[in-house]
């Protein structure tokens, strides 16, 4: 989406905001204090407008992009007045079908352990990975809202302005000079990743996001792994075809390939495409696009025409024996990405600093959003002082088949289903319609067991 276009839309929601308007809210920023650490929900509420849905301080806007496994939406904070892009996960879709298209890669010297083999749990594990991650060329993930009782898991990620830095094929390629910039604030998103033991496994330009300032940030870390030591050997495929390292298409159980080796691999294809337009080795059919890679040479067209250097620099990043390929530091030391020495990029120490995942971090990683209903029910207690539930007796024992239709309809199927009217948490819960209080009967026994374990009751909450 053009910048200008998400600017209009920020003023306008700032106008339409009721509260008083100060010039922060007019001019909401598009880059907000990412080194903060995210932040815990607490509470929730739902409104309904014609033209949004509010879930928590977050009003969901217009859709920005499209993945595998669900839609990327602009998402207004309300309360710091910050854009985000709220990544909407379908989490039915992503069991039926991570399995087959996402497949974990199977560590060498880290097997993956038998509790962390339900597909949900390998998000989880992608979401620690993510949340620990700060650095200006990788996309920070904000926040992760998660309802047991809905099918869709939201990340709140930065809102990276400008979107893909190419769409490829193109006849209109990045100058040299763009390409450098560009392809430096990937080297070094690239560095802190490998330094933080993680291999991205998916580096192309439709997953490098640039900033209205300029620079780029990885994102989409849905087939990265953490390893241990000084590489991941993987087996397996993961990521695009077209830009796959040759050793990676190489099938069989003992077959292992240096993950960090398949990232440089992606990076000189992603860096041909920056110039050229098109990725080097191109075939309608997989079979026989694994084929080219393996065999064929590089060739570089006549048009546009690139620098030696800058040739030099690709090749050396794809040479098709991972032993022979160039490595990172090497990649940052070579004279194109250096400007023959004038530009110099950091040292690895003052590019990065180490984060580690602790397993109690991969479990809490998601913070479950209460059911409004839930938040109701909890609510009353506490005016009543009382554990018992102060709804209970009001509701009759024959409606249970329609209240159940009612809770079914009321749920989130669907991001842009926008909620029935419910009433306002701090409202008067006495006041509270039946069909609401229908659904609080349908919370009673989680918040019975609650009552018997009130340390956990708060811990989930
Ligand atoms: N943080 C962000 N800021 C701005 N736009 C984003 C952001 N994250 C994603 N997008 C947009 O949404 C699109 C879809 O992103 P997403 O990561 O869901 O899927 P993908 O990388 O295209 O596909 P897949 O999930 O199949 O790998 C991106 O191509 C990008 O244009």
């Amino acid at each position: 989406m053009q910048t200008s276009g998400v600017r209009r839309l920020v003023r306008a929601i700032a106008i339409e905001d009721d509260r008083p308007q100060t010039s922060m809210q007019i001019t909401a920023t598009m880059s907000p204090n990412l080194s903060r650490p995210t932040r815990y929900v607490k509470s929730v509420s739902q409104q309904k407008s014609e033209s949004y849905i509010q879930l928590n301080q977050y009003r969901l806007m217009e859709e920005i992009g499209q993945g595998s496994y669900g839609i990327v939406k602009l998402a207004y904070n309300e309360q710091d007045k910050n854009l985000y892009a709220m990544k909407v996960l379908d989490k039915i879709k992503l069991l039926k079908n991570f399995a087959c298209f996402r497949q974990p890669p199977t560590r060498h010297n880290k097997p993956i352990p038998s509790t962390l083999k339900n597909p949900l749990q390998l998000v989880q594990r992608e979401i620690a990975i993510l949340k620990k991650l700060s650095h200006p060329n990788v996309v920070k993930l904000v926040e992760v809202l998660d309802d047991p009782s809905d099918n869709y898991l939201y990340m709140v990620f930065e809102f990276v302005e400008r979107g893909a830095v190419l769409d490829i094929p193109t006849e209109n390629p990045l100058t040299e000079d763009t390409a450098w910039s560009y392809f430096r604030d990937t080297l070094r998103g690239l560095e802190y990743l490998h330094y933080q033991k993680i291999v991205h496994r998916d580096i192309k330009p439709s997953n490098l996001l640039l900033s209205d300032s300029g620079h780029v940030k990885i994102a989409d870390f849905g087939v990265s792994c953490e390893f241990e030591g000084i590489d991941a050997f993987l087996s397996g495929t993961a990521g695009t075809p077209a830009f796959m390292a040759p050793e990676a298409l190489t099938e069989g159980a003992n077959h292992f390939y240096s993950g960090r080796a398949q990232d440089i691999w992606s990076l000189g294809i992603t860096l041909y495409a920056f110039v050229i337009g098109s990725v080097p080795f191109v075939e309608n059919y997989v079979i026989a696009l694994h084929k080219k890679i393996k065999n064929d040479a590089v060739v570089f067209p006549d048009k546009p025409d690139i620098s030696d250097l800058l040739k030099n620099l690709i090749l050396g990043m794809l040479k098709k024996d991972p032993g022979h390929r160039l490595m990172l530091h090497e990649v940052k030391n070579h004279d194109w990405t250096t400007r023959r020495g004038t530009c110099r990029m950091p040292t690895e120490q003052e590019n990065c600093s180490l984060v580690t995942v602790t397993d109690e971090e991969i479990e809490n990683c998601v913070r479950v959003i209460p059911r409004l209903d839930t938040l109701i029910l909890v609510k009353a207690m506490g005016h009543r002082k009382r554990f018992g539930n102060p709804f209970r007796q009001n509701v009759k024992v024959n409606t249970t088949g329609s209240m159940r239709e009612r809770r079914k309809s009321s749920s989130v199927k669907d991001p842009t289903y926008v909620p029935p009217s419910v009433p306002q948490i701090n409202g008067d819960v006495n006041n509270v319609d039946r069909p609401e209080i229908s659904n609080i009967e349908k919370g009673i026994s989680t918040l019975e067991i609650t009552i018997e374990k009130p340390k956990a009751a708060t811990a989930r909450h």
